[in-house]
């Protein structure tokens, strides 16, 4: 991580936690808004308008919190509004790095061989973890936000008149029901199989895990009716938050994380919705089973020599 503007190596994602063992995630530290006109967003500075060809974006295909961002930059058809760049999925002793595995290309801005140096670009001093996704702004050059549940919802308003994009995965009539399903499913969900995977006590992981499953068994009985996406007929941004943790349930969260009661393949409804996502236009693009794994089997805190096991082949297509 990052400590005024000096990266320090010594630290593992286990090591945030809290007196009981259990995993804490911390807060994005870049809170700003790109908005349609340039005026401040629900957090952060104002200036930031939606441009063609003015922000970039930090990705990695291993990350689910990435994927989710790359995701609705897909589907809003963003693709030529705003350029991106993939990190290496093998984090490196100064954390997320450019180039050196397919698909990952050179840092295009300045020429930087880490993602530390990006932070450092925009903040000399800043203090904290160099994470993905990030959203830079190549105007101000700085980053405008790493936090993905922000950049999701930037991406889906923000940009409508640049692009004519007229999908609304946030949909004024189910606003409150989205929040609210989105928050349990983080919770218990999305980061709830990171809380489980790098627990250090019994009962810590005991705890993530029975929540886990509890919230797997809440959605198949939700998707059981027949409908097609959570709330309905509609795709929303719930299920793209779903999604990223779906992908990637049999092939690293049930082995590697212990998320392992039964496979997501087991669940009829939800693997079926799975598919059913995975298979609109552009999702297959947002998903890379070899960053993947790559990405997970190599945290050595987890798995210190690297092995990574040949199965489940879940939802993975040969690549
Ligand atoms: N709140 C952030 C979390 C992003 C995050 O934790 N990304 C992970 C990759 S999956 C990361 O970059 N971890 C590196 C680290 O913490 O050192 C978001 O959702 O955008």
């Amino acid at each position: 991580m990052l400590i005024n503007g000096q990266w320090t190596q010594d630290w593992s994602p286990s090591d945030n936690k809290d007196s009981k063992g259990r995993y804490i995630r911390q807060l994005a530290g870049f809170r700003n808004w790109i908005t349609a006109t340039g005026i401040a967003g629900p957090t952060g500075e104002q200036g930031f308008v939606a441009e063609q060809g003015r922000y970039h974006l930090y990705a990695a295909y291993n990350c689910p919190w990435a994927s989710r961002a790359l995701t609705v930059l897909y589907l809003k058809g963003l693709e030529d509004c705003i350029s991106v760049t993939f990190v290496n999925p093998k984090i490196t002793d100064q954390g997320w790095k450019f180039e050196g595995f397919p698909l990952c290309e050179k840092e295009p801005l300045y020429g930087f061989d880490f993602l530390h140096q990006v932070y450092t670009k925009s903040d000399q001093q800043y203090s904290g973890r160099v994470t993905v996704p990030v959203l830079w702004d190549k105007k101000n050059q700085c980053i405008v936000s790493n936090e993905s549940a922000d950049i999701i919802r930037m991406f889906n308003s923000a940009f409508n008149e640049v692009t004519g994009s007229e999908l609304d995965l946030y949909p004024e009539d189910l606003r409150e029901e989205i929040d609210a399903l989105n928050k349990a499913v983080y919770q218990n969900l999305n980061n709830g199989v990171y809380k489980a995977g790098f627990a250090t006590t019994q009962s810590a992981y005991e705890e993530a895990y029975h929540a886990v499953f509890a919230q797997l068994d809440a959605l198949e009985s939700r998707l059981s009716d027949g409908r097609s996406f959570l709330f309905g007929e509609r795709l929303t941004e719930t299920d793209i938050c779903a999604f990223v943790t779906l992908i990637r349930f049999d092939e690293v969260y049930h082995g590697l994380f212990k998320c392992n009661r039964n496979l997501l393949a087991q669940m009829p409804y939800l693997s079926a919705y799975t598919r059913r996502i995975y298979a609109l236009p552009k999702i297959h693009q947002t998903v890379k089973f070899k960053h993947i794994k790559h990405h997970y089997y190599g945290i050595k805190a987890l798995n210190p020599n690297g092995v990574i096991p040949l199965g489940p082949e879940g939802f993975a297509k040969k690549e």
